[in-house]
């Protein structure tokens, strides 16, 4: 076993779980999904079953089948698909896990369990390894999320030789805002090949000079483009027009935070910007509001969001 395999880098998005009026998982868009992906938002690796895509939510047999069907139709289009199988359940956990190398995807994932909490890093530590040994063969991702599961273990005390106790890890996606703890991950690894992902779409550029190598978020799948540009004026060390893309962004993300923004807006927005249909939620989230879609769609339009193809420069400079 080699490691690490190839490095996952860039942007990944995290796929929504597109859903029938019925609240069936809707397979037959996805196809059209990866290439909406590929040739819209320039963004090649995907994050499956992971918040935005209600992972949580799904039966473990939907969960295998919304897997599969993102690494077939991904196959030969998307550079590397990454499983999120955290689970309550250890054996579900693990049993996705193998699936996920079964199947032929590139990485795992996995969240703190977060109903009976590990309480010190040696039992999440022992929890991870346990799911990361069910797939021996698949680089390995612990997924820091703190303000959803509830564990605040800190990722630089979890990082502390991981390797020894997990030998497939391969990275971290880092969902926090503190990005002390971010940055002490990069500065204690550094002579490891790690990948860092940060997952705070609205602060990615601080997240970047403080050694991100990528980036995993919700947003990725319509702003993808937009946020492509600001990692291309950063790579050139044009900081100034890289904020000015930040800036950009934020002014989206304050406007539909200020509404109430999760994954149910997620889906609505992606709804209206891709034109592939999403469908509403699964319970408990709610469907988003038709007066929260006209507002996003509006903030869209009059951040040339909606119009990615003649997306001017000048753009940028204009106020909100
Ligand atoms: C909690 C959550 O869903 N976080 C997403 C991924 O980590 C982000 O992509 C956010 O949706 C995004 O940063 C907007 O706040
Ligand atoms: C945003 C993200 O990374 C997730 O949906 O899991």
């Amino acid at each position: 076993m080699a490691f690490p395999k190839k490095k996952l880098q860039g942007l990944v998005a995290a796929t929504i779980t597109p859903m029938t009026e019925n609240g069936e998982i809707n397979f037959s868009v996805i196809g059209q999904y990866v290439d909406y992906l590929v040739k819209e938002q320039g963004v090649k690796n995907i994050f499956v079953n992971g918040t935005t895509g209600e992972g949580l939510s799904l039966s473990i047999s939907e969960r295998r089948q919304v897997a599969e069907e993102w690494v077939t139709k991904g196959k030969n289009k998307l550079d590397q698909v990454i499983i999120h199988v955290g689970a309550l359940s250890l054996k579900e956990s693990q049993e996705l896990a193998q699936h996920a190398a079964e199947i032929g995807a590139d990485g795992i994932a996995v969240i703190a369990p977060f109903f009976f909490k590990p309480w010190t890093k040696d039992i999440l530590i022992n929890f991870l390894k346990e799911v990361a040994a069910a797939a021996p063969a698949l680089p390995f991702y612990y997924y820091h999320i703190p303000a959803l599961t509830g564990v605040k273990i800190r990722a630089e005390e979890l990082l502390d030789g991981i390797l020894d106790k997990i030998p497939t890890f391969q990275g971290l996606k880092f969902s926090d805002t503190d990005l002390l703890d971010f940055g002490q991950c990069v500065d204690q690894n550094r002579q490891q090949q790690f990948a860092f992902l940060f997952g705070v779409d609205e602060q990615l550029l601080s997240a970047l000079v403080m050694g991100a190598t990528g980036a995993v978020g919700s947003t990725y799948n319509y702003l993808g483009k937009k946020t492509n540009q600001m990692l291309e004026a950063f790579e050139r060390k044009d900081f100034s027009l890289a904020l000015n893309y930040q800036f950009c962004i934020q002014r989206f993300i304050n406007f539909v935070v200020k509404l109430g923004f999760g994954v149910s807006q997620t889906k609505a927005i992606m709804t209206l910007v891709s034109g592939i249909p999403m469908g509403p939620p699964r319970l408990p989230l709610q469907k988003a509001s038709r007066e929260f879609t006209d507002s996003a769609e509006a903030k869209l339009k009059s951040l040339d969001f909606l119009s990615f193809t003649d997306l001017k420069d000048g753009n940028l400079e204009a106020g909100s």
